[in-house]
């Protein structure tokens, strides 16, 4: 049996099969006893060997009867099923808070267990502790909250966040996530309780991207809240004071910025949930100085491109027939912004033409319609991407969604509007004129009562030939006749893992362009040709952390081809400039943690 087990070093593990023929390498812990039971980084419950227990004086603290992880893991799945069962017939929103409190609680105890069982699980668990149900539980933060997690910097704390990012007490962070809580998915201003986003988004890290939990952080910027209802709650957790704005609330950002990169000058920062003003200053602010990236602008984009370029897959044409595609981007937001500047950009690639001819297939509409050269006080972000009324032939500034589907008989209907139902009956039944053989809906808001229309909607009354995708998901829609309408999720979960990751492992200082749309090309790709003929045009979430393996990969090439990559650790640039593609995706595969209990040695 020995000679099939291999070491793994410390508390950074790789990949091995279920519970068996891996020997973790120890990791060091700096506390004893009851401190121990009260860690999750370090607890392992009942779970800790005689040995264990004597050496880190836990003897008599536990109930003597060893549980072995598996056993552990089994009867956390039991306590998970028996919850819905017992909860069968109740609503669903206290059937997913449910189903929340009781994977926080093992987060909370015990986050080795905890994370294995999210990886082996992903796709039950991801809109537990993702979209949809994460953004229910922003919603009642306030009212859930019992232990925090994460770290919290307030406008009150400005002038004091160099000295209180010590007091992490993780030596090393890799990765950050931060909002200020201004535009929770689909749900607006959520003040402090928007922090759900970032240890979700982290979660997810850890599941596909393998970032070690020890070497996370969620960090909520709460500057205040605009919502009045929020403002008036007695339970509310955050500062009871309207937003700053302007140059107070940038200079609150700034110093959180240089206080992370003081500690942790490699660490990745994550811009998430940003109203749309401050997703782009931030981005514009802070792109060529730190390494950030954000993930609602530029993950969003990826995502999305790789799902477009599919659907021409999906019609049977080459690629290169993207520049004939017609797409009607319902959002002017941060993400709609960013899903166009991406796709005009390839398609100027693919066609050799200027970005003003490219942009000529693409028609954008906000909360005031088609978005044209006409518009008074037209946003300059979505300046670029108005259609000059001349040149559209029997539409004008202001026109609705399903005038401008009749008009334009789309080859794609994108929706990131955040406002649920927008497409209605009406429009979806115009898309049955569209010119592609196989027209494509993408109701990419979140979370799911926030979805432009319903799987059910879409296939009903767009047609079943239709290709959908949706940002939180929807069950595959049985049309009762042998056939089944596939429903994708176009969620920047496919993406931002791996840009992390290949970030990190890259040894960048920067996530540049390149890199992104390495990403972005790489999950294109993705997808077998059988598939993408079905309409499937992502891969199932069971497969994230290979996707992941690969994406990273990708980011981490291009960071090597841009000289950006510095290395990491042993492995320095000259070693990741020699590696293959294949031995690139295999490092970076070997570099996820993986969740097995560790020897713990102690030092004090
Ligand atoms: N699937 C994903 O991966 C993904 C990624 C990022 C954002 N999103 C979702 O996209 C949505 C928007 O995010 P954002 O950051 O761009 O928000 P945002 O607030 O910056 O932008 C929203 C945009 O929608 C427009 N809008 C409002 N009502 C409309 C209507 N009736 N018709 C057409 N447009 C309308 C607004 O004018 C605005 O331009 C959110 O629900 C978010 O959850 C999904
Ligand atoms: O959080 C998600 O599920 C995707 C995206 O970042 C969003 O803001 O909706
Ligand atoms: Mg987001």
């Amino acid at each position: 049996m020995w000679k099939f087990a291999r070491f793994v070093s410390a508390c950074q593990l790789s990949r091995s099969r279920r519970f068996s023929t891996v020997i973790p390498g120890p990791c060091i812990v700096h506390k004893r006893g009851a401190d121990i039971l009260h860690d999750p980084w370090f607890n392992k419950d009942t779970g800790f060997p005689l040995t264990e227990r004597d050496r880190l004086g836990l003897r008599g603290l536990l109930p003597p009867r060893v549980i072995s992880f598996e056993q552990q893991y089994d009867r956390f799945m039991d306590s998970y099923r028996s919850l819905e069962k017992n909860t069968h017939g109740q609503s669903d929103k206290v059937v997913s808070l449910a189903k929340w409190r009781i994977l926080n609680r093992l987060h909370d105890r015990n986050e080795t267990l905890y994370y294995r069982v999210l990886i082996d699980n992903i796709k039950e668990f991801a809109p537990i502790i993702y979209t949809p149900t994460v953004g229910l539980v922003c919603q009642n933060y306030s009212g859930l909250f019992r232990r925090p997690r994460g770290m919290y910097f307030s406008a009150k704390d400005k002038g004091e966040m160099m000295s209180m990012i010590y007091n992490w007490p993780a030596k090393e962070v890799d990765m950050i996530v931060l909002t200020d809580g201004s535009r929770i998915l689909g749900l607006g201003d959520l003040g402090v309780q928007g922090i759900g986003i970032p240890i979700g988004k982290l979660d997810v890290y850890v599941a596909a991207a393998g970032i070690n939990p020890q070497r996370i952080l969620p960090v909520m910027l709460d500057v205040g809240t605009n919502n009045q209802t929020l403002l008036g709650d007695r339970l509310y957790l955050g500062l009871r004071q309207p937003r700053l704005e302007g140059e107070e609330y940038l200079s609150i950002v700034d110093e959180f910025m240089e206080a992370v990169h003081a500690r942790w000058p490699k660490a990745i920062v994550q811009f998430e949930d940003f109203q749309m003003k401050w997703a782009f200053e931030t981005l514009k602010r802070y792109n060529k100085r730190f390494c950030m990236f954000n993930d609602d602008i530029q993950g969003t984009a990826g995502v999305a491109l790789a799902g477009l370029l599919g659907t021409v897959r999906s019609q049977g044409r080459p690629l290169s027939d993207f520049v004939n595609q017609k797409i009607v981007v319902a959002g002017a937001g941060s993400a709609g912004l960013g899903v166009l500047k991406m796709a005009i950009n390839a398609v100027a690639k693919i066609s050799g033409c200027s970005e003003t001819a490219a942009k000529s297939q693409f028609f954008l509409i906000d909360k005031n319609g088609l978005v044209t050269t006409e518009r008074n006080n037209l946003d300059p972000a979505a300046a670029p991407f108005a259609q000059n009324p001349r040149d559209i032939d029997g539409l004008t500034e202001g026109a609705s969604i399903v005038e401008v589907v009749k008009k334009v008989k789309p080859h794609v209907l994108l929706g990131l509007s955040g406002v649920g139902g927008i497409f209605n009956e009406e429009v979806l039944k115009a898309m049955r004129e569209s010119v592609s053989t196989k027209p494509a809906i993408f109701a990419m808001s979140n979370p799911t009562m926030n979805a432009e229309c319903t799987a059910i909607d879409a296939f009903n009354h767009a047609g079943e030939h239709i290709v959908f995708a949706s940002g939180s998901p929807f069950e595959n829609v049985d049309f009762g006749n042998g056939n089944v309408g596939h429903v994708n999720q176009a969620n920047n979960m496919y993406l931002f893992p791996g840009i992390g990751l290949g970030t990190l492992l890259s040894g960048a200082h920067l996530i540049t362009d390149g890199m992104l749309q390495a990403a972005a090309e790489c999950l294109a790709s993705y997808m077998s040709e059988e598939d993408i003929l079905k309409g499937i045009l992502y891969p199932s979430v069971d497969s994230i952390r290979d996707v992941t393996a690969e994406v990273g990969a990708a980011v981490l090439r291009a960071a090597v081809e841009e000289d950006l990559a510095e290395g990491q650790g042993d492995v320095g640039p000259r070693e990741l400039a020699h590696m293959s593609k294949e031995e690139t995706v295999e490092y970076v595969r070997r570099n996820m943690w993986f969740p097995v209990y560790s020897p713990l040695v102690h030092e004090k």
